[in-house]
C-alpha cells in the first residue's frame, strides 16, 4: 500500500498538468501500457522520438508495475499556474516576475524538441524509496565533443533525486547536490538513474543516486543531495 505522502504527491503531480482534471484519486497509477502505444501528452509516455532499447526498458518496467510494487510517474511539461497559490516560492515569484511570462513556464527538462533534448521516464518503489529513470539524452546535450555536458547530467540528477524527495517529503527544494563525474557518458546513450532516499531528519531528505549503464558495467556517476521541505510560513526574499 503506498504510504499517505507518496499517494499525495502522486495525486497532486497529476493535477498539476495545465488543464488536467482534478485526480480522482491519489493512489497509483494502474493504467497499463506497453510501448507500442504514444503518446504525445504524458512525457513519460513512449514518444516516436524514443529509441528501442528505451521503449525496451520501458516495457520492462511497466512489467514491474503489474503486482504494484513499481510505479510509473507523469510528467507534464507545463504546472498549471492557477494552482500556484499552493506554492510560497511560486507566490513570491508571481510578485516578481511579470504574469505573461510566468505563465510560460515550463518545466527546464521538457524545452528541447522531442528527441534533442531530455527524454526520460521515471518509476517508484515505494517499499524501498527508490527511484529509477530511464535517461535518453538527445545530441542538444553535448558538452565535450561526443559526450554529455555535465550540466545536463546534473540536471536529470536533480530531476531524479528531486522527484524521489517529492514523492517521499512534500514540497521540497534542493539544498544542496554532490556529483562525483566518474566517467564520461557518450552523447545520445541511454543510462539509469538510480535513486535511493536514505533518511529523513525533520524538515531534510538525504537523497543518494548513481548513474549507469544499462548493462550495469559501467558507473558514470555517483551524487548525494540535500533536500529541505519548505517552511509554508516562511515568505523568501
Ligand atoms: C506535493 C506536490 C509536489 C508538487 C511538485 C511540482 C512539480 C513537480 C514537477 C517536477 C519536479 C521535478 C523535480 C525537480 C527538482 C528540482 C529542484 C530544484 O532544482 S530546486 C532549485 C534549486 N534550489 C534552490 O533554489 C533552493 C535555494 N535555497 C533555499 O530556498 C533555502 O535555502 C532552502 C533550501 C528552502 C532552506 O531554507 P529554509 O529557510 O527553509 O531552511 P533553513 O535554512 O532553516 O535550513 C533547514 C535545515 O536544513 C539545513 N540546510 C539548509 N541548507 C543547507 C545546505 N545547503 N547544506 C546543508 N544543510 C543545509 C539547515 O542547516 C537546517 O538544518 P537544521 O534543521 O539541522 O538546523
Amino acid at each position: 500500500m503506498l504510504g499517505r505522502c507518496a499517494a499525495r504527491a502522486l495525486g497532486a503531480l497529476r493535477g498539476l498538468r495545465e488543464g488536467a482534471p482534478p485526480a480522482r484519486s491519489p493512489g497509483p497509477s494502474r493504467r497499463l501500457l506497453s510501448s507500442e502505444k504514444v503518446s504525445d501528452e504524458n512525457h513519460s509516455l513512449p514518444k516516436p522520438c524514443w529509441s528501442k532499447d528505451m521503449r525496451l526498458l520501458f516495457d520492462q518496467f511497466m512489467k514491474k508495475c503489474e503486482d504494484g510494487s513499481w510505479i510509473h510517474l507523469p510528467s507534464y511539461e507545463y504546472i498549471a499556474t492557477q494552482r500556484s497559490q499552493d506554492f510560497p516560492t511560486f507566490i513570491h515569484a508571481s510578485e516578481l516576475i511579470n504574469k505573461e511570462k510566468l505563465s510560460q513556464g515550463r518545466l527546464f527538462t521538457k524545452s528541447f524538441e522531442d528527441g534533442l533534448g531530455f527524454e526520460y521516464v521515471m518509476f517508484y518503489n515505494d517499499a524501498e524509496k527508490r527511484i529509477v529513470c530511464v535517461f535518453q539524452g538527445g545530441p542538444h546535450l553535448q558538452g565535450m565533443p561526443g559526450f554529455f555536458h555535465g550540466g545536463a547530467i546534473a540536471t536529470m540528477i536533480d530531476a531524479t533525486v528531486g522527484m524521489n524527495a517529492i514523492v517521499s517529503g512534500g514540497i521540497v527544494m534542493t539544498a544542496n547536490l554532490n556529483i562525483d563525474f566518474k566517467r564520461p557518458i557518450p552523447l545520445c546513450s541511454i543510462v539509469l538513474i538510480n535513486s535511493q532516499l536514505d533518511k529523513i531528519e525533520g524538515r531534510k531528505l538525504f537523497v543518494s543516486c548513481n548513474v549507469q549503464s544499462v548493462d550495469k558495467k559501467i558507473l558514470y556517476t555517483e551524487a548525494t543531495s540535500l533536500f529541505v521541505k519548505l517552511d509554508l510560513e516562511k515568505k523568501f526574499d
